[in-house]
């Protein structure tokens, strides 16, 4: 019997965990909990799957948020009612800034709110910041590591496509709203694109919850827009040792 309405865990089941690393990708939590000590499998419902490992035998949950603000909010919020009370997201990201090469990573100190979920924890006004001691481990972990990450501003949009003013689509309609807004957030400074730090920077932070985030880039879209499959392996990868690295600063 689940003790929340989707993730399908239990209290008893985290073991008193307080810090989860989420990404977006439910394929991508075995792969981080592989680097846990006794990684164990805890429920697969929807886009929610979800391990338990220990990090220096202190239990650490990871569980996927699946795509976009909604689902994260909910992932969030139940792991919340659970006793969780850091998240780090880890994913992936397509970078706008010439200069970002594909293959590095992109630590978000805020977010430009370009999704829905977020509106409904704050109002416009109130900023999508991730929590600074998280931002401080995940640069930590990245320069230990031998990373130069960028460090500033995300883009987070609810769609991959219109809200990502991509014309390579079926129909190559973007509506006015975005028509323009890639080098309007370039010329703004902004890094990248992904598409849960809006909503999870801004329902932590609303909530007293800690909250950061850190992207491998997977495509730079000034350059090019399918990812090659090696490169994002290996991206991925960087990026998964990176967040374990931050968890365990976190925790320690
Ligand atoms: O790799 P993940 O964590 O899913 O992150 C990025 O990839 C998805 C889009 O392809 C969106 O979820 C975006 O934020
Ligand atoms: O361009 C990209 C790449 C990954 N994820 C996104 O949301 N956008």
């Amino acid at each position: 019997m689940s003790d929340v309405f989707h993730l399908g865990l239990t209290q008893a089941m985290l073991e008193g965990a307080t810090l989860a690393i989420v990404p977006g990708d439910p394929e991508r939590v075995k792969r981080i909990a592989d680097l846990l000590e006794e990684p164990t499998p805890l429920a697969s419902t929807r886009e929610f799957t979800s391990y338990l490992g220990k990090l220096d035998g202190q239990a650490i949950v990871i569980c996927s948020t699946g795509i976009g603000g909604p689902s994260t909010s909910i992932a969030v919020e139940e792991l919340a009612q659970l006793g969780i009370r850091t998240f780090l997201r880890i994913g992936t990201t397509g970078a706008i800034q010439p200069q970002i090469a594909v293959g590095s990573l992109i630590v978000t100190q805020g977010s430009v709110r370009l999704d829905g979920a977020s509106y409904h924890f704050a109002p416009a006004e109130y900023p999508a910041v991730a929590d600074f001691h998280c931002t401080a481990a995940l640069v930590q972990a990245a320069e230990h590591a031998g990373h130069r990450p960028h460090i500033g501003i995300t883009a987070s949009s609810d769609t991959f496509y219109p809200g990502q003013e991509r014309y390579d689509t079926y129909s190559g309609k973007v509506i006015s709203r975005f028509k323009g807004s890639m080098s309007q957030w370039q010329d703004l400074g902004v890094l990248n694109y992904e598409m849960e730090s809006a909503t999870l920077l801004t329902m932590c932070s609303a909530l007293g919850l800690r909250a950061g985030c850190v992207a491998g880039v997977i495509v730079n879209r000034t350059e090019q827009e399918i990812p090659s499959e090696s490169l994002m392996a290996k991206t991925e990868k960087e990026a998964i040792q990176v967040v374990v690295d931050a968890a365990r600063i976190l925790m320690r």
